[in-house]
């Protein structure tokens, strides 16, 4: 089965029909003399998964930060749902990385993820009380939060936390969902909840994903793409093709292995890479 047959061709979005959800064309980012990609040329479709692979600092937050209208290229073009990043901030999903909050907040979960419809620089437009309503505790229900709406967020754990941003990432109803980690400090169900959820979501709505992570594993029979980035250098491809001995030793210029374990990529000898550097044993292989 190949990566295209694995995507069930979602119900286009009208506004997306016949373009890129992202597009980048001889992108480029330095930030004085390091260069952390050049010649970046990318087109991600409506519903597609991608993921964005690599080691620390090899630049994969700075890449949503660019599409976020955060941080300007260096050289070359970046468009994203349509406009220029920045401008587009209403028709994108954002799950940023992950970050404890302060214990003293008293913002409720439930505005917490109102503010992805509202007063919100990467949410939806003012709309009806009821139908706003109607959406949060949807949102909520989704993400399995609903037992915890009326709390303040910061008494909440980090996952509930994270389950939240999650909620308001998807509550506006986004064209593209750019993910940071999203899965960091979840335990395996909820990140099994949040998985599933961002697939049903580009499935049924067209939604295009950039989801970027340490660990593959997880979300690996969603994955359509990987873009991986190490030290300047990166591959793009379907997992099959970019997650081998091969093309990971010419990315790291190192001997880096690649096994299959049952249906785990093991990943040994990638300097700096994660979880997946260090030989481990998936989940049920002693
Ligand atoms: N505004 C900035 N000015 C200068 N350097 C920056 C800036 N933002 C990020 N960097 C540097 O650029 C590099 C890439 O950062 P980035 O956060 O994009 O990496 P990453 O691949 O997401 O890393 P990690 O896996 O650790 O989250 C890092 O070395 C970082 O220190």
């Amino acid at each position: 089965m190949t990566a295209t047959d694995r995507v069930a061709a979602p119900a286009p979005r009208r506004s997306a029909a016949g373009r890129p959800a992202v597009s980048l064309r001889s992108a480029r980012l330095a930030y004085g003399l390091r260069e952390l990609w050049y010649d970046l040329d990318l087109d991600v479709r409506p519903g597609e998964f991608l993921a964005v692979l690599g080691p620390n600092g090899s630049g994969k937050t700075s890449l949503l930060r660019v599409l976020l209208g955060l941080q300007p290229l260096t050289a070359g073009t970046a468009m994203i749902a349509g406009a220029s990043p920045g401008r587009a901030s209403r028709r994108i999903g954002y799950i940023p990385q992950q970050r404890v909050a302060d214990p003293t907040i008293r913002l409720r979960g439930r505005d917490l993820v109102g503010l992805g419809l509202d007063g919100h620089r990467w949410g939806l437009g003012l709309c009806g009380r009821r139908e706003r309503r109607r959406r949060v505790t949807e949102a909520l229900e989704a993400v399995g939060a609903t037992g915890y709406a009326n709390q303040p967020v910061g008494r909440l754990s980090g996952g509930e936390q994270q389950r939240l941003r999650v909620a308001q990432a998807l509550v506006g109803d986004p064209e593209v969902l750019l993910c940071d980690e999203p899965l960091l400090s979840l335990d395996l169900a909820h990140q099994r909840t949040v998985s599933d959820l961002i697939d049903t979501r580009r499935r049924e709505a067209g939604t295009a994903v950039l989801f970027v992570t340490h660990e593959i594993n997880p979300v690996l029979p969603l994955v359509d793409r990987v873009l991986y980035l190490v030290d300047g250098r990166f591959r793009i491809g379907p997992p099959e093709e970019v997650m081998t001995s091969e093309t990971l030793s010419a990315l790291y210029r190192t001997q880096v292995d690649v096994v299959r374990v049952r249906d785990q990529i093991v990943v040994v000898g990638a300097p700096g890479a994660g979880p997946e550097d260090q030989p481990h044993h998936p989940e049920g292989i002693s």
